[in-house]
């Protein structure tokens, strides 16, 4: 069952609709990462489910209860936002207790809570400790430890992680998916880290201009981008128009081709980088090595073609062209994927 329902949520400010009859559906326990660029509504769409900004249009259920008029307080849920600083005036403990405190826990009903809660967050034994001497990374956890404290029914984070260096936040990723099975809570995250929604979500939705562009498992967003906006969102570079006739796609690369079954006609083709392959430079698509980066275990090449813009490949370490090298690209056909003009 859905724990929360967007139905033709609407907001506009002056000369801009932020949310634009935006449907969406959380279900129990499920963790669900709103992803986006800057401005696209993200954080909107968080503050009108926690009854921080008003819908124009449309209505907000939670556990099938409609939502309007219910203050922020009222509604359950939990909120981690990225601006959002401890009490630095308290402790650790007094700003994990302080949710329970305010609705009406005693003192050593907030206190038991609170060890709890730094246990699971991976603090134990820290609640005497003073805010100013936690590191970035304990912060955010004693953040989170905080939010979860009232155990909201849903939980919202907004850029959980932003402030963080990459190496932290990738495990802290980890660690957060791992805890919100455990408790079994529902999450709804915003985040523009692509990285981190698509290792913490079930289930990513994108956003564009105040409307949801796509949604799904994070695999299949990631394998079958449903249009242009949201593949380049992802960062596939390799878009171009191309005319599909009889399996192969006419592009400005030369014919590539494309899974059975794709519709004729004109249209538009994403290659992703492990599907430009490179070979020698005597067979398909003439090219110069004009860049190389390296990804941890493989390289991306930046590759100028003889004809047409310039293509991302991926490929091995060890395989991987110098720059200024002539090599040879073919495409390969499960790689390309079809997209709406
Ligand atoms: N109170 C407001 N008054 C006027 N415009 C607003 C207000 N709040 C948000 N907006 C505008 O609505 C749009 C959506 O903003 P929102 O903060 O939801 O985007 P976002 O996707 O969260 O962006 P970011 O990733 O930069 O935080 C933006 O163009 C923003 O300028």
């Amino acid at each position: 069952m859905a724990l929360l329902e967007l139905r033709g949520v609407t907001v506009r400010f002056p000369g801009h609709t932020a949310l634009d009859a935006v449907d969406l559906e959380v279900a129990e326990h499920e963790t669900v990462c709103v992803l986006g660029p800057s401005g696209s509504g993200k954080s909107t769409l968080l503050r009108v489910v926690a009854g921080l900004q008003e819908a124009e249009a449309g209505r907000v259920l939670l556990a099938g209860r409609d939502q309007t008029g219910v203050p922020a307080h009222r509604r359950g849920v939990g909120l981690m936002f990225q601006d959002q600083q401890l009490f630095p005036q308290r402790d650790v403990g007094g700003n994990i207790a302080f949710g329970p405190r305010v609705r009406g826990a005693g003192r050593a009903e907030a206190e038991r809570r609170t060890a709890e809660l730094l246990e699971l967050v991976g603090l134990p034994g820290a609640a005497r400790r003073p805010v100013a001497s936690l590191s970035g990374g304990e912060q955010q956890r004693v953040a989170l430890a905080r939010a979860l404290a009232p155990s909201p029914r849903l939980l919202m984070l907004d850029e959980p992680l932003g402030q963080l260096d990459r190496g932290l936040r990738e495990r802290l990723v980890v660690e957060l998916r791992g805890l919100f099975r455990r408790l079994g809570t529902t999450v709804l995250a915003v985040t523009h880290d692509q990285g981190e929604a698509f290792a913490l979500a079930d289930r990513v939705v994108v956003m564009h201009r105040g409307r949801i562009a796509q949604e799904g498992p994070p695999a299949e967003v990631w394998q079958r981008p449903a249009s242009e906006f949201v593949a380049r969102f992802l960062g596939f570079r390799n878009v171009v128009e191309a005319g599909i006739q009889e399996g192969t796609a006419r592009t400005p690369w030369g014919p590539v081709p494309v899974p059975p079954g794709t519709a004729e006609g004109p249209g538009r083709v994403l290659i992703r980088p492990s599907g430009v392959r490179l070979s020698s430079p005597g067979e398909g698509l003439r090219c110069t090595v004009s860049a190389r980066t390296f990804r941890g275990d493989h390289v991306v090449v930046l590759l100028r073609p003889e004809a047409g813009p310039e293509l991302e490949a991926a490929c091995p370490l060890r395989e991987a062209p110098a720059e200024g090298d002539a090599v040879g690209v073919v495409f390969v056909p499960g790689e390309v994927v079809p997209l709406p003009c």
